[in-house]
Order: structure tokens, then C-alpha cells, then sequence
């Protein structure tokens, strides 16, 4: 008797369940608690790369056994019920509930005294919470009574309740971020989402790449972009803003210096830190490499932060900091070994991004590299030949095990997630790698390598030289 699919997936799981543990047994770290609140030291196992692909592989396995197991019309309905999700949450995160829990503790506490502090109808919150709960995202101790999951705690921003409460308007300052991250989505991303198929559908909008045919800017109402609509709309940007650093905290400091082998550049050379922001990524360049000439450039206000910032952390280090619009042409006269594009390509369509790629290829010299720091989005399926054979280190990503999808599936979904989410805010995209290959190409570039970050980073280096 052949073996059938959910055997294969099985045999999958229990070998990785083993390596799992025989790892986790040798390097002391836990396997996550789910109804233990998150803290660093419970992720800790996912430093060994053994630890964190056989974790990978079993999380791929169950979810599809369950994708063949559950009843497809439920299946389904996982994802037609998706703004049912969202909305929950955000009645949740908005109404506090998770910093009420935490000070509940393990044993939980009534949806009635929840109410009581949130000063919520307690028929109504309850609900709400159970539907998460049927989700892991909280936990049903006994009816009605709730506690925190390792997954609820991550919206937790350690602050007292009751400062939140009473004071909403600072509940994000001095936090890790991703309760920030998390209420921004769950606002602007969600409501833009509701008119997706309206902005593909207009003819005014559905061909469009310019930034103000995003999808927020319909759901706002506005003729203008989601940077202008933040330029207006103070505790939206001051949100915004808190969410980005509590991302930027996610990814190593140090992953700059996996992007390049700088160490090969000799002393002096240029390096261009292209919508450079205020250089956090050129900071680390300059610390580690200080005979590299290092030029960031941004939009004025950008700059002048930028300045303050390099005066307080590295008053004596010499740099360029520089106002430059990069759809306009580069200054001459300066011979650039690196143009680094760090998280700059995915806020821009391909029409704007050709434009700025065009302007850095003119001020190239032959041997100049064009460093892309992004996501590159993985094809559902197996591509064994992503950069058309050629040879391209780093094109082809690793993939997962058979049966299973390559990409992992949706313990994967992060670089999907942020694709949409660039898509709702900018009409702009993250990219898989022959996209990112036709639009270099498309701009004077050819692709050369692609560095993938270890560790989990979902940004990636690309290297590109003048065709
Ligand atoms: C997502 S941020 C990335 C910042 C930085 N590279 C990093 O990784 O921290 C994008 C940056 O592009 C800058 N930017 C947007 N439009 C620009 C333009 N036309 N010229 C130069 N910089 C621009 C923004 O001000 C912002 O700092």
C-alpha cells in the first residue's frame, strides 16, 4: 500500500519534531510555551539554523494536513472571514485587552471585570475575544474567563492599563513597537483593503503606479498620497513611526555588513547610501569601516535629522550628508564604488523605480556595484532555474522538503504580508527575483548575486553592475 499524502506529511513531522528536540536539548533553549508570554529567551532556539528549519518544516506540515483535512467550505472561509479576524483584533488592541490580561496573570480574568476597565459592553467584548481565543491568540481558561497567549503578549506594551486607558493618545511612546505596528494596520491597511477591487477595477487607478492611486488614498477620500495623508494627520504618523522602529528592532543592527563584502573595497572608496533616511544602516558602515568615504542622502527634512543624529553618535567621524532627490541626476565628478538602495525599490512602482535605477546606472563608473537591501518575495512553487540558469549565487532560494509548498507556506507569509501592504499604502510592491533581475536590467543593470540574510531576516542583498 502506498503511503498517502498525510503519511508523508506525518513522517515529515515526526523527524523534525526529533531534530527539534534533540537540538533544543543540546542548547538548553525551550520549546516555545504557547501560554507563556513572549520574551526573547523563548525565540532563543531559533539561533540554531537546525532548530529553526525543522520548526519551519513542522509548522508547513501541520498547516497543510490541515488544508487537507478541514472541511474546504471551512477552509475557505479562514480566508473570506479575514476583516471578521481583523476586526476582533482590533477591538481588542484598541480596547487594551491584552495589558488587562497581563496583570490578570496565568489564571485569567472575567469578561465582565475586562469590561469594567476597558468600559466595554461585556455580551459584546467577550465574543470577540473567544473568537480570538479559537485562534491561540488568547486562551479560554473557563468560560468567560480569559488569559494571555505567547502570541496575544506581542500586542502588550508593558504599560499599566490604566495609564493606557485614561491616556490613549500616548500609549505607543516608549514601547517595542509592534502594538504600534499592529494598530496601524489594523486601521489604515484594513480599511484601504476594503477597496482593492474597487481601485483595480477604475480605470483612473488600475494601470496606475503613482502613488496616490493607492488604495488608502481612495479609502481616505484623499487626491494625495499616504505620505501626505501623514503629513497631516499627526498621532497617524507619530504611530506610524513607532510601528517603523519596532520593525527596524526586529532585524539584526549588524545585517549591513552581511549586504557587501565591504572589507574588499580599498581605503577611500565611495559609498552612496541612497534614501539613506537619517543613515542607520551607513552608522554601522562607518563604525566598522573607517577609511570608507561614506555619503548618505535623503529629502531636505531627512537631512537635517540626519545631522543631528551623526553630531550626537559620531561627532568625530567624517561624512557627506547630503540633500539629493534621486530621481534627479547624481552630482558629478564623484566616482562611486557603491550605490546602496537599503529598503528604498519596495515603496516604488516599477515605472519610478526605472526612473531613480537609470539615475544611478549614468553616474556609474564600470566597476561601480549597486547594492539592493530588500525582501524578495518566494514563488509558491519550486523554480530551480530563477535566474534563467545563469548561475546567479543566491538566486534560486532554499526550499522546503516535498510534499510541502517551497515557499514554506504560511509560516512564511510575512513577505507576502508586507507585498499587499505596499501595495494598499504606495501602489508599490516587494518583488520576487526575476522581477528584480528584468527591472535592473530594464535600468542598465545586470544582477550579479543575491546574499540571503541568515537568521530569519526577511531582507536580502542584491548586487547589480553596469550592464
Ligand atoms: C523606507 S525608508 C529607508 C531609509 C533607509 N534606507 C533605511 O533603510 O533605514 C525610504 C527613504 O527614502 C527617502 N525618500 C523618499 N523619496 C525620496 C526621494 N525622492 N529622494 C531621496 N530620498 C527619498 C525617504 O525620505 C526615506 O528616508
Amino acid at each position: 500500500m502506498s503511503s498517502s499524502p498525510i503519511r508523508n506529511l506525518l513522517n515529515l513531522l515526526t523527524d523534525s519534531v526529533n531534530k527539534l528536540e534533540t537540538a533544543c536539548n543540546a542548547s538548553g533553549c525551550p520549546i516555545p510555551d504557547l501560554y507563556a508570554s513572549f520574551n526573547p529567551a523563548s525565540e532563543a532556539f531559533r539561533a540554531d539554523p537546525i532548530a529553526a528549519e525543522a520548526a519551519s518544516i513542522i509548522c508547513a506540515a501541520a498547516l497543510q494536513m490541515e488544508a487537507i483535512l478541514t472541511p474546504p467550505n471551512v477552509s475557505l472561509y479562514h480566508i473570506v472571514s479575514g476583516h471578521c479576524k481583523s476586526a476582533a483584533l482590533r477591538v481588542c488592541l484598541e480596547s487594551n485587552v491584552t495589558e488587562i490580561l497581563r496583570e490578570a496573570g496565568p489564571g485569567g480574568i472575567h469578561v465582565n471585570d475586562i469590561a469594567c476597565k476597558n468600559k466595554q459592553d461585556p455580551r459584546k467584548l467577550g465574543r470577540f475575544i473567544r473568537y480570538l481565543a479559537t485562534h491561540h491568540i488568547y486562551r479560554e481558561v473557563e468560560p468567560n474567563v480569559f488569559a494571555n497567549t505567547r502570541i496575544s503578549s506581542m500586542m502588550d506594551t508593558l504599560k499599566p492599563s490604566k495609564e493606557i486607558i485614561d491616556h490613549p493618545e500616548t500609549k505607543h511612546e516608549n514601547t517595542p513597537g509592534l502594538a504600534a505596528l499592529a494598530s496601524h494596520h489594523l486601521d489604515e491597511a484594513f480599511k484601504a483593503s476594503a477597496v482593492v477591487w474597487e481601485t483595480l477595477t477604475d480605470p483612473a487607478t488600475a494601470y496606475s503606479g503613482d502613488p496616490r492611486a493607492a488604495p488608502v488614498s481612495r479609502a481616505f477620500g484623499i487626491q494625495d498620497s499616504f505620505w501626505d495623508l501623514l503629513g497631516r494627520d499627526k498621532p497617524r504618523a507619530r504611530r506610524f513611526n513607532i510601528g517603523m522602529q519596532g520593525v527596524q528592532a526586529l532585524e539584526p543592527v549588524d545585517a549591513i555588513l552581511e549586504a557587501y563584502d565591504w572589507k574588499e573595497l580599498p581605503g577611500g572608496s565611495v559609498v552612496v547610501d541612497v534614501g539613506g533616511g537619517v543613515g542607520t544602516a551607513s552608522l554601522v558602515l562607518a563604525r566598522e569601516f573607517p577609511d570608507l568615504e561614506i555619503v548618505v542622502q535623503d529629502l531636505p527634512g531627512v537631512i537635517d535629522d540626519a545631522k543631528k543624529l551623526w553630531a550626537t553618535t559620531m561627532p568625530n567621524r567624517k561624512v557627506t550628508l547630503e540633500v539629493q532627490d534621486f530621481f534627479n541626476p547624481q552630482p558629478t565628478k564623484r566616482s562611486v564604488s557603491v550605490f546602496l538602495l537599503k529598503q528604498v525599490t519596495h515603496d516604488w512602482s516599477d515605472e519610478y523605480c526605472v526612473k531613480f535605477l537609470t539615475q544611478l546606472r549614468a553616474a556609474a563608473q564600470p566597476d561601480t556595484k549597486l547594492i539592493i537591501v530588500d525582501s524578495i518575495v518566494p514563488f509558491a512553487c519550486r523554480d530551480t532555474s530563477g535566474d534563467d540558469n545563469r548561475g546567479i549565487p543566491g538566486a534560486v532560494p532554499r526550499e522546503a522538503p516535498a510534499p510541502l509548498l517551497a515557499n514554506y507556506g504560511a509560516v512564511n507569509e510575512m513577505a507576502y504580508n508586507a507585498d499587499i501592504a505596499m501595495f494598499l499604502f504606495f501602489n508599490s510592491q516587494e518583488r520576487n527575483i526575476r522581477h528584480i533581475d528584468d527591472l535592473l536590467l530594464s535600468a542598465g543593470w545586470n544582477l550579479r548575486m543575491v546574499r540571503r540574510q541568515k537568521g530569519g531576516s526577511h531582507l536580502h542583498s542584491i548586487e547589480a553592475t553596469p550592464v
